[in-house]
């Protein structure tokens, strides 16, 4: 039985887990979990999965679900009861899925635990790469990726040799607004910017998604994960999302992942990695699908994807500026502060005035990341 600790049980990620953990019940032990501010949902998953210590965002909170559980449980809130959740109880592997940056620190605490990580949270390896990688390495502690192009190219990446790699390829989905040109952008609302066309998802990655600042965290999240230079990370248009990602080896062959848009999948590989097992899920069926469509990518376009690999090749701390910003431009156009198009000028005003810096510490990591977040917030159009 695997003993596994979870950060954000009751958003996407974390719900798709629980299922996981829900349908092969044998296989799985639930230590730890932690949810913000949705009480009703983790009061069900503790008296359902009987965790040891469940935490929540604030002291109320806590108070109130203490209050609804089987005694015995612990309740712990705020960041001191992230940290818990991540690091301090018998789990040997943590699913990081909390959104935004928020989860660096206690992923960071799980892995000084010693613990393995499922790694959804992309934002702690956008935002402090070189950090997180050097503490996996020297804990010896291993990085499973959940996002489902990062799960593809591991998979790919079976029994293959990485300086074999001649590139990787991520697919992208398009997202919400995909056949849309920049013109017709213009006035978009968060409602239309929320469907995305494959995947259900938290609000923040599917606004990413439709910015194709998904993308952008992704391919340095690509670069962290396999030690690949950004010259050998590909992007291209795929708005089925059946191919999840492809390698080209030196030697002209490709090995592409592909199954239907469902993250029960790379969710339970991580989990029981290097096994499979049976997942509730769909199989995918070519004959009916017919036809894969695939189209090189617009940097015109979508300019937060050039951004983000210009972020990533000059390294340092501007990575971390540029996933601050963003996150709290979405906050604000979820919130009707800005329109859709002003979240790219947010982020470009945030990297035209940070100061580039190299090999930051973390400590500057953090302050870096405040400081993008209040210049974002600050903007006014
Ligand atoms: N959803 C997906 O299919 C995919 C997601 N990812 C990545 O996984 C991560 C999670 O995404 P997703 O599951 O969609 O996000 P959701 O918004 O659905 O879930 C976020 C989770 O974080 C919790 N949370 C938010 N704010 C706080 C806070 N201040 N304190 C404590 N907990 C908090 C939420 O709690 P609550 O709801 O209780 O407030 C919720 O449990 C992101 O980094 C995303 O990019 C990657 C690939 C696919
Ligand atoms: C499911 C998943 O991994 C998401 O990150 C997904 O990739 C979003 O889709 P697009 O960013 O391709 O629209
Ligand atoms: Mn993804």
């Amino acid at each position: 039985m695997k003993k596994i600790a979870i950060l954000g049980s009751t958003g996407s990620i974390g719900t798709q887990t629980l299922d996981i953990v829900q349908h092969s019940p044998e296989m799985f032990q639930v230590e730890a979990i932690s949810a913000g501010y949705n009480g009703e949902l983790v009061i069900e998953q503790a008296k359902q999965f009987r965790p040891k210590l469940v935490s929540v965002a604030t002291k109320a909170l806590a108070e109130e679900v203490a209050g609804q559980i089987p005694s015995g449980i612990k309740v712990l809130y705020g960041e001191e009861g992230l940290l818990e959740v991540a690091a301090s109880t018998d789990a040997e592997l943590l699913v990081s899925a909390l959104v935004g940056s928020q989860g660096l620190k206690p992923t960071l605490a799980a892995i000084e635990a010693g613990k393995d990580i499922g790694l959804a949270n992309k934002e702690t390896l956008v935002s402090a790469g070189h950090i997180v990688t050097e503490a996996v390495a020297r804990k010896g502690v291993a990085l499973l990726p959940i996002d489902s192009e990062h799960s593809a190219i591991f998979q790919c990446l079976n029994g293959e040799k990485r300086s074999q790699i001649a590139q990787i390829t991520i697919t992208a989905s398009g997202g919400s607004f995909r056949d849309r040109t920049r013109e017709q952008l213009v006035g978009v609302t968060v409602a239309d910017a929320l469907k995305h066309p494959n995947w259900s998802m938290g609000a923040k990655i599917t606004i990413d998604s439709a910015t194709m600042v998904n993308k952008g965290l992704e391919v340095m999240e690509a670069h962290w994960l396999f030690g690949l230079s950004y010259e050998d990370i590909k992007v291209i248009l795929h708005p089925e999302s059946v191919i999840h990602s492809y390698i080209e080896f030196v030697d002209h062959s490709v090995i592409a992942q592909l199954g239907n848009p469902d993250m029960r999948v790379p969710i339970q590989y991580a989990l029981t990695y290097p096994d499979r097992y049976p997942t509730p899920t769909s199989r995918l069926d070519l004959a009916a699908i017919g036809k894969l469509h695939f189209r090189e990518m617009d940097y015109i376009r979508f300019p937060c994807l050039r951004m983000a690999f210009e972020s990533g090749q000059q390294g340092g701390i501007t990575p971390t500026v540029y996933n601050a910003a963003n996150e709290v431009a979405v906050a604000r156009f979820l919130k009707g502060d800005i329109s859709f198009l002003q979240i790219e000028n947010i982020i470009e005003a945030a990297l035209n005035e940070h100061e580039p810096h190299a090999n930051p510490t973390i400590e500057f990591i953090h302050e870096q990341d405040q400081w993008a977040r209040a210049f974002a917030a600050s903007i006014r159009f």
